[in-house]
């Protein structure tokens, strides 16, 4: 690369779990809003679910970090992003103009904003672009910066913040979530998700030139990765389930432990079903839409990624195992 190729603008999409990042990616390749884009993701979670569902969508990602990416910024994302940048410049792989980084639900993105604006192997090749943060409108009654301090830095260190899920939200928490959003953050703008918003499009959402550079404000040691209390894990099930006992245990669980379980994801094959893999997904206490995936696009069997607070996925697993066979749902105590 010639000293004075331009540098690479990445960008940051963050937000809680389940905000919906994967989501709007997908619309985004569906949309061709991504072509001149690279892609990262950055999972908690042992399985590389996000990637396959951009894959669906006809577009390429690739993982970064096994782990949350505020612990693995240094390491694994940095030379990432170096691989990337050589790779381009010898025309191993197609051309792009920028980097999308999608981290995971549950990291402190103010680390990564920092290494790529200071690190000396990345700043003669990127810069930092936007981050932009997506807010879940369906919220619990606790507001997601008081259930992790990343989901707080997540607001902070964004340039845009854009609000999810508008509907499945009741008409009055726009304004509300606005407001405390704003007091966290008042350089950030805020816009609601209508469903065909890019909120990486400059001309939709231009650099204002009075404003910080993105970053620029939040360059800080990042905090010490405080995941302590949560844990992920798979759970397992070999050969086709019954859809409804899977369903009835997967909305008990959400009603009665959502507070814990933070999130689950994953894909299951039915007893009597046409083969298709079902994607089933549930934030906290809302149980989201099941979704048909092509013929092979999913191992046979139940596969969940579940991310938990204060609760052990081995507990779980023998929950779902148990309600499969019994057709109820055991307490979540210690002795399962
Ligand atoms: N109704 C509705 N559901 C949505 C919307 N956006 C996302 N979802 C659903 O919310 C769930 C979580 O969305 P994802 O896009 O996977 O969220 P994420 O932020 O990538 O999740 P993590 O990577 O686990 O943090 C999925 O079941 C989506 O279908 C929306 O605008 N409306």
């Amino acid at each position: 690369m010639s000293d004075a190729a331009p540098l690479i603008a990445v960008d940051i999409l963050t937000g809680f779990l389940g905000s919906g990042k994967t989501t709007l990616i997908r619309r985004l390749v569906e949309g061709g809003c991504l072509r001149d884009t690279a892609i990262l993701v950055n999972e908690f979670a042992a399985l590389p679910l996000d990637q396959r569902l951009i894959a669906l969508s006809g577009g390429s990602a690739r993982v970064v970090g096994n782990g949350c990416i505020c612990c693995v910024v240094d390491g694994s994302v940095r030379d990432a992003l170096i691989d990337l940048a050589e790779r381009r410049a010898s025309d191993e792989i197609p051309p792009f103009s920028r980097v999308l980084i999608e981290t995971s639900g549950i990291a402190d993105p103010a680390g990564l904003v920092a290494t790529l604006a200071l690190d000396r192997r990345l700043k003669p090749r990127f810069r930092p672009g936007r981050v932009v943060t997506l807010i879940d409108l369906v919220e619990d009654e606790t507001p997601i910066e008081a259930i992790s301090p990343e989901a707080l830095s997540q607001i902070v260190c964004a340039d845009l913040i854009v609000l999810s899920k508008a509907d499945l939200a009741p008409a009055a928490s726009p304004d509300a979530i606005m407001r405390r959003v704003t007091g966290l953050n008042p350089l950030s703008q805020i816009v609601v998700d209508d469903g065909l918003l890019d909120p990486f499009d400059r001309t939709a959402f231009p650099e204002a030139p009075g404003r910080p550079q993105p970053g620029r404000s939040f360059i800080a040691a990042p905090a010490a990765p405080r995941h302590d209390a949560i844990r992920s894990g798979v759970l397992r099930i070999a050969g086709p389930v019954d859809w409804q006992a899977f369903a009835t245990w997967l909305s008990l669980l959400a009603h009665r432990h959502g507070g814990k379980l933070l999130r689950l994801k994953g894909t299951l094959t039915l007893s009597g079903g046409d083969g298709r893999p079902v994607l089933v997904q549930s934030v906290r206490h809302i149980v989201h839409r099941p979704e048909h995936l092509p013929a092979d696009s999913a191992p046979d069997g139940l596969e969940l990624v579940v991310i938990l607070r204060d609760l052990e996925p081995a507990l779980l697993q023998r929950s779902l195992e148990a309600f499969l066979r019994a057709g109820r749902v055991p307490a979540l105590s210690a002795t399962g």
